[in-house]
């Protein structure tokens, strides 16, 4: 199995004890990996310090091989990511934020124009594209930061909450876009709430609560909010109350 992206024992824990206690996981080339857990349960902490954005106390991340504190311009082109809100300039277009995206990414100018076309398609925004970000409904802002997120193709995709406002023509085609994606490669990190869609779409569905991988889902099972909230509470009763309280 080759590894797109790899956390080893991964801690890093906020004042009060929330946060995430040391956990594994790894999202291998050509997988849907889903994280589900209720709020608070820290999947935006564990994708925060697997992108970087949060240095761990103990443990590590390996992106395409690389430790994460040594990864340079060569991963983080190969690496797209949406955690909390989209990033995009409110007064630049969707189109012009697309090609912004490409460019920092490292696409060609000379390819760019024709790369954004194709997500723009791809995510259906071609009716929005010439509006400026800030006048788009929030739905279709969250599609141009998915859009910018994989833009350049990445072997490493990490998505937090990304069906979050979107409508269900989005859902839909944020599932086609990310299945075609796993099909040529990419490795593949999302967070969920909706099981559901979660069934749909993952390979693998790691459990995340209160900062602990705890166990995982079979996307094809029967009943997988029944089988959640079985993992759930068991994990809870087993922990002490005050441990990884949040
Ligand atoms: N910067 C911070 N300082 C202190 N506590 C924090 C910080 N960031 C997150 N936390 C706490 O860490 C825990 C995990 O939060 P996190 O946002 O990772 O959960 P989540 O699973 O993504 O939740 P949700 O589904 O609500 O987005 C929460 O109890 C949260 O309050």
């Amino acid at each position: 199995m080759t590894a797109r992206l790899q956390a080893m024992r991964v801690r890093r824990v906020f004042a009060g004890g929330a946060g995430v206690h040391g956990v594994d996981l790894t999202v291998a080339a050509g997988e849907i990996h889903a994280l589900v857990g209720l709020n608070g349960a820290g999947k935006s902490t564990l994708m925060r310090v697997l992108l970087g954005m949060l240095r761990p106390d103990a443990g590590g991340v390996h992106l395409l091989g690389c430790a994460v504190a040594d990864a340079g311009s060569q991963v983080w082109r190969e690496v797209g990511h949406l955690v909390e809100h989209p990033l995009t300039y409110g007064e630049l277009t969707g189109r012009e934020n697309l090609v912004l995206a490409a460019r920092l990414h490292g696409i060609a100018r000379g390819e760019a124009e024709a790369t954004v076309e194709q997500v723009l398609t791809e995510l259906g925004l071609e009716r929005y594209a010439g509006v400026r970000a800030r006048r788009l409904s929030l739905g279709n802002r969250q599609r141009v930061g998915i859009a910018a997120a994989m833009v350049h193709e990445p072997r490493v995709i990490v998505l937090d909450e990304p069906s979050n406002s979107l409508d269900p023509a989005g859902v839909i085609l944020l599932r086609e876009s990310l299945r075609r994606r796993a099909a040529e490669g990419a490795g593949i990190l999302v967070s969920s709430h909706h099981l559901d869609e979660v069934a749909r779409i993952a390979d693998r569905i790691t459990v995340l609560n209160a900062g602990r991988a705890i166990g995982t889902l079979d996307p094809s099972g029967t009943d997988l909010e029944r089988s959640f909230f079985a993992l759930v509470l068991a994990d809870d009763e087993r922990r002490p109350v005050t441990e990884g309280a949040t």
